[in-house]
């Protein structure tokens, strides 16, 4: 069995119940690997179809996003960005300012934090699938041949389980920790301490600026707390649209939050005190009181038997998510292991798509060759063209399909249409500078529909999907002057980006 990571806050990532001795069947239709929202996604899908399907979890029942990743790091940034809001309303920042002292009850954010996680009890999570039907069993799960698993709890208790029609990977990922001279002798959190943490370091050293060290930025100074974010590109966020990364950053700096860029971090030590001091490749150092390692997340392929199949534990899947070389379409492959999309949201459509593709392949022999065009029930064609995601900082940036130099680097005819928060339903919110934001849309020219939207703004998160939509409907352009904006809201944008046309 693959080791355990260490759990933060002695949490408990092995409850006693659902062990491979309690199974009263070894044969399933489907075996699940992980329980993350995407195998659970894709087990209630299937088990709703009459196929029974059998979730096995190594650890906590519910995969990283809600005790470790999205759900705990989303409840801690809420507090903030709604007191920085109340901070820029007159008749409300007025209130904020008298009370003292004059920020967030910290505690009571953590205990807010805590009641999202259950305090780490899984239970919740776990009475759902059950409810959906899906059986249940804890312990590490490895391929041992065709349709084949075995699975193997902290006490060494064993089962073979065997798959009628499909075995599914969805095992998620795990942090990437980079090769830097001294990493491993001194403490440091990944993203599982930095979620559930329950004190705000004095100063936080954060290296990487992607998603999750950019989040970790806005939490821990929106609390009070010394922040240095380094990053090893010359910005924040690379990826991102360029104005989008610029206008983070300045939030981020308006927060007080030392943001180092082109500062790889090439040496860390811990000090006599515990303090710990970081080299980076342009020779400055920091010295702090914790280090947070943010720096990427890799495929969790090892252990889990692939080897027996000959598989590459770079593994690749097809349009309907089996993992190629595999033949009898009986392995699949979704969310963080495939690394197409590695969201919670878009992880879950993969689940959908395969989950359709598994059912209309056990439920007839003639849909053994399914519809692969593009857009079909069981192509991911979003993973090609409609990806979507929110970077929960403030301002958020909430990005779907291509941006400007991804289109380009396509060989896609592209323009780019820019337009700025300023207009009634933008300001009518609060006051002049409350919304300040940024959007484009990356429009191809040839086609004459939308590949690509960045909206970048207090609270845009929501703002995005109605360009998924115009993407995925490949709506003509010239039709979006008739989808009208109501007044005042903050989407009147769409009518600002129609007129910059
Ligand atoms: C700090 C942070 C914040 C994030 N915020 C967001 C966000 O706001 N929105 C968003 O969409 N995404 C967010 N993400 C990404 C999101 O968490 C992942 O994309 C999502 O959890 C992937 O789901 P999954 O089911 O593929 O994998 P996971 O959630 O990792 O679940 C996989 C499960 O499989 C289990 N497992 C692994 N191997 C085995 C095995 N051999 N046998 C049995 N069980 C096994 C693991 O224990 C785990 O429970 C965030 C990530 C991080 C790190
Ligand atoms: N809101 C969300 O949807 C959300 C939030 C957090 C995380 N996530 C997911 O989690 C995944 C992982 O996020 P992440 O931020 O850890 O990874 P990332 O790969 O997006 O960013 C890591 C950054 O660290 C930098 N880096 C690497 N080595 C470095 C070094 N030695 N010194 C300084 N910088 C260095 C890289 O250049 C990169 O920019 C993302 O792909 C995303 O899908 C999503």
């Amino acid at each position: 069995m693959s080791p355990s990571k260490p759990a933060p806050r002695n949490i408990n990532l092995h409850p006693p119940n659902h062990t491979p001795k309690s199974l009263t069947e070894t044969t399933f239709d489907v075996i699940v690997l992980g329980s993350g929202p995407v195998g659970r996604t894709l087990a209630a899908q299937t088990s709703a179809s009459g196929l029974s399907s059998i979730i096995i979890e190594a650890e906590l029942y519910g995969g990283d996003c809600p005790f470790w990743a999205c759900v705990p790091s989303k409840a801690l940034l809420r507090p903030a960005e709604t007191l920085s809001a109340s901070r820029q309303i007159s008749g409300a920042k007025e209130l904020v300012a008298s009370v003292p002292p004059a920020t967030v009850d910290v505690q009571g954010v953590f205990a807010r934090r805590d009641a999202f996680t259950h305090g780490w009890d899984d239970q919740v999570i776990l009475d759902i699938s059950l409810s959906q039907g899906c059986t249940v069993v804890r312990g590490w799960g490895e391929l041992l041949d065709e349709r084949k698993v075995t699975v193997k709890n902290v006490n060494g208790e064993e089962a073979v389980l065997t798959a009628n029609h499909a075995v599914v990977l969805a095992t998620g990922s795990d942090p990437i920790l980079p090769d830097i001279p001294g990493l491993k002798d001194v403490p440091f959190w990944t993203p599982r301490e930095a979620t559930s943490a329950d004190q705000v370091p004095q100063h936080l050293i954060i290296i990487g600026a992607g998603p999750v060290g950019t989040e970790m930025a806005s939490v821990y100074a929106g609390y009070g707390g010394r922040v240095t974010l380094l990053s090893a590109s010359a910005d924040i966020l690379p990826g991102q649209e360029p104005q989008a990364s610029r206008l983070v950053r300045e939030a981020l700096e308006d927060a007080k939050v030392d943001v180092r860029v082109s500062a790889g971090v090439i040496k860390v030590q811990k000090n006599t005190d515990d303090s710990v001091t970081v080299v980076c490749s342009d020779g400055s150092t920091v010295t702090g009181s914790t280090l947070l390692v943010a720096t990427g997340r890799t495929p969790r392929t090892k252990g889990i038997g692939l080897e027996r199949l000959k598989i590459s534990p770079n593994l690749e899947v097809n349009g309907n998510l089996v993992v190629t070389g595999v033949e009898g379409n009986w392995l699949y492959a979704i969310g963080d292991i495939n690394g197409l999309s590695p969201t919670t949201h878009m992880g879950a459509y993969q689940a959908r798509i395969t989950a359709n593709a598994i059912v209309a392949r056990a439920k007839s022999s003639a849909a053994k060759v399914l519809d692969a065009s593009p857009w079909s029930a069981f192509s991911n064609t979003a993973d090609e063209k409609a990806v979507s995601h929110v970077i929960f900082t403030d301002p958020n940036i909430a990005q779907v399909g291509l941006t400007m130099a991804e289109a380009k680097r396509r060989g896609i005819k592209v323009k780019a249409v820019e337009a700025e928060f300023q207009f009634p339903g933008a300001w009518l919110h609060a006051e002049s500078n409350y919304y300040k934001g940024w959007a484009n849309w990356v429009v191809d020219v040839e086609k004459n529909t939308l590949v690509g939207a960045t909206f970048v703004g207090r609270e845009a998160a929501d703002l995005v999907h109605a360009s998924t939509v115009a993407i995925v409907g490949e709506l003509p352009i010239d039709r979006l002057r008739h989808a009208v904006p109501p007044f005042p809201t903050v989407s009147e944008i769409y009518t600002a980006l129609f007129a910059a046309l």
